[in-house]
């Protein structure tokens, strides 16, 4: 019995990763086989185990054996943070505990945004241990710095397990009624490979996608540091959300089923990755799809971004009709003004022709170019913007023009951690930077 438990529990262990460091585990090695002559059931095998460690471990292994292994993801199988209820569940069963453990797994990850398995306090001490054991963590970052500018907007650069560093902001704003929305503008790339002109990501180069949980992660920071819940986000932060389609659909689903983000709460922006548009309306989700134009021809858009080249404007718009299409959802288009570059009336013109010949109700968001160091651009005077507004109206456009938030604290994206990265002084953990000095008063208590 003893050798059948131990290679019913091997060839467990092969199919579930999880289990393979609980089988190295020292409350394993604990485990002495019983005496042979009296062939014990699973019950009198685990009375034999006198450690309580020990019979905890024989629990998770009683029941690994019972039950079917726990649907986890693979790219990082022994991270908390992403998973679902279900998943929790799952987990809790195949560790020897009761469903019900899942739920209170979920809520200390999701509610309680506990970052250590250690401070899963009401859970029993024995199921900690297993999952420590089983090399099972939350999957949590340190706040490495945080910047806060005069109108509230936080930023905060979280420090990932290998060191890289992303940025995360976030945004408070009265709404019409006077309750405050949240956005969180979330990274979903260390760095970006695209390399627009006057990006400050582009120009900081890129190291890697984020995983699943690395990108929810920026969303409890930004509710824990506020205390207060995120009703939007904006897939705008560091990198193109399109080369890293498959973690942010997977973040995605998290927010929206665990966190309770509504789908219609969140913009997922993009440059223009030839198919991915195509993949993403397949899905049907109910977000906003944020367009990144910034040309009104194709000519001049590849000026300003290299990767268009590969991306002509007719076979983007043709994809964003298709998108309008597939989901209902009205495709934005995000416009960054650059003085003397595309901003004239006549551009303004010709982007309300091309818009017009591919149809469906779009709607234009104009970006006044946020400086960034080293760079040969610059913002166009507000006169400007404001005659680039009256000739896409007059064209029946709808456009709206971003206020910019957080100017005073490195606004632009990707240029504080660019700071960090070429001043070696600077890298150094802050507590806590929040400097409620600098707040609105009207937003203190929501920064709080
Ligand atoms: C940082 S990108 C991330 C999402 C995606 N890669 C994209 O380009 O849409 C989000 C938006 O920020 C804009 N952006 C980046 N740097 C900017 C700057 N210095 N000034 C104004 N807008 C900027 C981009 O044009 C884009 O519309
Ligand atoms: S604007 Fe977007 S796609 Fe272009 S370099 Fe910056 S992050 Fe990448």
């Amino acid at each position: 019995m003893w050798a059948l438990c131990c290679q019913r529990l091997f060839s467990k262990t092969l199919r579930n990763p999880s289990l393979s460091l609980a089988f190295k585990s020292p409350p394993f090695l604990a485990l002495q086989p019983p005496s042979l002559s009296h062939s014990p059931s699973m019950a009198s095998l685990q009375h034999v185990c006198t450690a309580p460690l020990a019979r905890a471990a024989f629990r998770v292994r009683a029941a690994a054996i019972s039950s079917p292994p726990a649907r986890l993801p693979k790219s990082d199988p022994r991270v908390l943070l992403g998973l679902s209820e279900e998943q929790l569940r799952q987990l809790s069963l195949d560790l020897g505990q009761q469903s019900y453990r899942g739920k209170q797994l979920h809520d200390l990850i999701y509610k309680t945004k506990s970052k250590e398995i250690p401070q899963f306090k009401h859970l029993p001490q024995e199921f900690r241990d297993a999952l420590v054991g089983a090399g099972w963590r939350v999957g949590r970052s340190p706040v490495h710095h945080s910047v806060a500018a005069a109108d509230g907007t936080l930023k905060i650069l979280l420090k990932l397990e290998d060191n890289r560093l992303i940025e995360t902001v976030g945004i408070p704003a009265e709404d019409k009624k006077g309750s405050v929305r949240l956005t969180a503008c979330v990274s979903s790339q260390v760095g970006c490979p695209l390399r627009c002109s006057f990006c400050a990501t582009g120009k900081g180069g890129f190291s890697r996608n984020l995983k699943p949980h690395e990108i929810v992660e920026q969303v409890l920071v930004i509710e824990e540091l506020f205390k207060h819940r995120v009703s939007n986000v904006v897939f705008m932060g560091m990198g193109e959300p399109m080369l890293n389609l498959k973690s942010v659909l997977e973040a995605h689903r998290c927010l929206n089923k665990e966190v309770r983000i509504g789908q219609r709460m969140m913009t997922i922006s993009t440059v223009g990755v030839p198919n991915t548009i195509k993949m993403l309306a397949s899905h049907k989700l109910q977000s906003t799809l944020a367009v990144s134009l910034h040309a009104p021809n194709q000519q001049l858009r590849e000026t300003i971004v290299p990767s268009a080249k590969s991306y002509p404007l007719d076979a983007l718009l043709h994809d964003c009709e298709d998108y309008f299409i597939q989901t209902g959802r009205r495709v934005t288009f995000e416009y960054t003004l650059l003085a003397d570059i595309n901003d004239k009336a006549e551009h303004a013109l010709e982007l309300a022709e091309l818009l017009h010949s591919h149809g469906r109700g779009y709607h234009v968001n104009l970006i006044p170019f946020n400086p960034i160091e080293g760079s040969e651009f610059r913002r166009p005077y507000k006169k400007v913007v404001l005659a680039f507004v009256e000739a896409l109206e007059s064209r029946k456009i709808t456009v709206s023009v971003r206020q910019t938030r957080g100017l005073d604290a490195n606004a632009a994206c990707g240029q504080l951690r660019n700071e960090f990265q070429k001043n070696p002084l600077l890298d150094s953990p802050s507590t806590s930077l929040m400097d409620e000095s600098n707040l609105l008063p009207e937003l203190v208590s929501c920064a709080r």
